[in-house]
């Protein structure tokens, strides 16, 4: 990964940045090419806004003790999930 990217495993939004250098074929989760995803505006689109509406109504932390393996089924996922204490911004005790 070294070869392709500074630093990996750091997390680093910036790099996913729009004027950020992508190493052509090093990151392409909805493939390239003629057969790209079609879906691929609307599904950064989507999740962006799911994002935001559950941010600015819950509050969530870490459960602390969690590996953050990652698991590669052709996109990356994490091994054992992502626990998270959920609480809604509105009604904390
Ligand atoms: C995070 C969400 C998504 C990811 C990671 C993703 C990823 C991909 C990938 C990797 C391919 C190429 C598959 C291959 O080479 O055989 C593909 C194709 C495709 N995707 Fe998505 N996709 C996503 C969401 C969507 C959505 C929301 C739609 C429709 C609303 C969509 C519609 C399509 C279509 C129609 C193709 C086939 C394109 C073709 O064969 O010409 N995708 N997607």
């Amino acid at each position: 990964m070294e070869r392709f990217f500074k630093d990996p495993l750091k997390f680093d939004p910036d790099r996913f940045h729009p004027d950020a250098p992508k190493p052509y074929y090093c990151y392409f989760p909805f493939a390239l090419g003629p057969r790209s995803c079609l879906g691929l505006n609307f599904a950064q689109m989507e999740a962006k806004v799911v994002m935001a509406k559950l941010l600015q109504r819950f509050d969530f932390s870490l459960v602390p003790g969690q590996s953050f393996d990652i698991q590669d089924t052709g996109t990356l996922r994490p091994k054992s999930g992502v626990i998270c204490t959920i609480k809604h911004r509105k009604y904390k005790n």
